[in-house]
């Protein structure tokens, strides 16, 4: 059994992937954190700017086996003619606490590309096509390789150098959207400099906060 908070189309909006088309699938619930405003203050990931809990969203439900989510995501691909490689981005919550083998292989089998968006505090299955972990303050990371390390920045118990020498193909710093937290920022100017004081890391925006779409 699968638990989706939401799923639905739209452009990658962060990372080296930016701008591609992808089917979304938030999966519900995540490790580092309940979800609950109450709980934020004390949780062991404090800046999350989305809501996970429960099936409610839009292309949300829980889904008895693979291939029945499988087919649920298929059908949000627009490309029918497979013109474009079908992409999926599995994201949460925390998407390794449900991902596994069976659903990665039957999106495999109708063609799509696997992407994942994750915490790096579990391991990961195999079979996974691009994966990006972002590190939540001072928890202990399962996966220490992949294809891009994208830290939200900053946060003062993950400083960008712990992270440096680490085995990925890209490294981004995002600023963090402190919106989440009742608070205007100054995130991107202090991100902006790091990036151009340590060239090793790119600026990776959530460019569809600036689209505004989902
Ligand atoms: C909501 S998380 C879900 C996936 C997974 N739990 C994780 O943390 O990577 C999706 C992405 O949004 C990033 N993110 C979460 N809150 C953010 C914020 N306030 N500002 C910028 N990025 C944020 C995360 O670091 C992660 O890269
Ligand atoms: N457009 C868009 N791109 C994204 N990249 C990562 C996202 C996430 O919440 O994991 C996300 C998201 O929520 N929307
Ligand atoms: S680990 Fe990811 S989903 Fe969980 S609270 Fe942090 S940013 Fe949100
Ligand atoms: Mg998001």
């Amino acid at each position: 059994m699968y638990s989706v908070k939401e799923a639905f189309y739209s452009l990658q909006g962060e990372g080296g992937q930016a701008g591609r088309a992808s089917v979304f699938c938030r999966f519900a619930g995540c490790n580092l954190w309940s979800g609950r405003e109450g709980h934020r203050a004390t949780a062991a990931c404090r800046f999350c700017d989305t809501d996970f809990i429960g099936t409610d969203g839009q292309h949300g439900g829980r889904f008895g086996d693979a291939e029945a989510l499988a087919a649920h995501l298929t059908a949000l691909w627009p490309d029918q003619e497979g013109v474009a490689t079908p992409y999926v981005v599995f994201t949460g919550g925390e998407p390794l606490l449900q991902l596994d083998t069976a659903l990665i292989d039957a999106l495999h089998r109708r063609g799509f590309e696997v992407a994942v968006e994750t915490n790096g505090t579990l391991p990961a299955p195999d079979g996974i096509d691009w994966l990006c972990v972002s590190p939540k303050g001072d928890n202990a990371l399962a996966i220490t390789a992949g294809d891009e390390l994208k830290l939200v920045h900053p946060q003062p118990d993950a400083p960008p150098e712990r992270f440096a020498r680490l085995d990925f193909r890209h490294f981004f710093l995002q600023p963090m959207d402190t919106a989440p937290l009742g608070r205007a920022g100054t995130t991107l100017t202090e991100t902006v400099a790091y990036c151009l004081a340590h060239p090793r890391w790119r600026l990776s925006l959530q460019t569809h906060k600036i689209a505004g779409i989902d």
